[in-house]
């Protein structure tokens, strides 16, 4: 929101109602934009506010050169914690990961629940293995931090798809972008949740990267190359 100059009584009386009303009115309008752009439940982004800011940063990407990441993170057997807990337990897992999500995140980073219990993290100006690392330590709070339902740890854990976009890729949308991450987040569903999973960098020659980040990937993630 950008700073506002408060408005002055035209005829500058100490006590003005149109004044008092035009106060009241912005502050309504300010909590109403707020209100638009938040989830109720876990007070994050939601996919309104991802959506702007994904097609802003992926805008400033092309004209910066600064890559963009987004992380995509899916909590694991979502219903089972419904069914095996109650859908207070389920709530309670969303508050959680979006919690964790703002803790381990940068702050120029923008979470958001992207809906049900997938969550979306926008990262400007970063690279591959940075987002990676990012990635990593998401997964880990969300496994080590336990969500306690009647004195017990209900055992959350959540996969996650990483995604970088980079000018040299051209002009993609921003739902393609999107696409790529849960490409990888399914991939990381597919082979046994609680991991992250990122683009193979072999099959998709556009996403080049140095050979020290080839290094630090493969001893984050091992070799993907199988
Ligand atoms: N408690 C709660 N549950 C929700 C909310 N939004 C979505 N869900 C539940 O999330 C569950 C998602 O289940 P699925 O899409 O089958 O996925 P999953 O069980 O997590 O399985 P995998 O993603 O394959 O690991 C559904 O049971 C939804 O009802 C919510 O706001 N609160």
């Amino acid at each position: 929101m950008t700073d506002q100059v408060n408005p002055q009584c035209p005829v500058n009386e100490p006590s003005c109602p149109i004044i008092d009303e035009v106060l009241t009115l912005r502050h309504e309008v300010q909590g109403l934009q707020k209100q638009v752009r938040t989830d109720s439940l876990t007070g994050l982004y939601n996919f309104r506010h991802f959506s702007d800011v994904l097609e802003q940063e992926m805008e400033r990407t092309r004209r910066s050169q600064q890559a963009t990441a987004l992380i995509m993170v899916d909590l694991d057997h979502f219903k089972k914690v419904n069914d095996n807990w109650g859908h207070e337990a389920g709530n309670q897992a969303l508050i959680s990961t979006a919690q964790i999500l703002s803790k381990t995140t940068r702050q120029l980073d923008t979470p958001c629940r992207y809906g049900g219990e997938e969550f979306g993290v926008i990262l400007p100006s970063i690279d591959l293995v940075t987002a990676l690392q990012v990635a990593e330590r998401i997964r880990e709070t969300i496994a080590l931090i336990p969500v306690m339902v009647d004195g017990q740890d209900i055992g959350l854990t959540a996969s996650l798809g990483v995604a970088l976009y980079e000018a040299k890729q051209g002009a993609i949308s921003a739902q393609q972008f999107v696409e790529r991450a849960d490409r990888c987040l399914y991939q990381a569903k597919e082979q046994g949740r609680n991991q992250v999973a990122h683009e193979v960098l072999e099959r998709k020659p556009e996403l080049s990267v140095s050979l020290a980040e080839k290094e630090a990937l493969s001893n984050m993630f091992g070799d993907h190359r199988e």
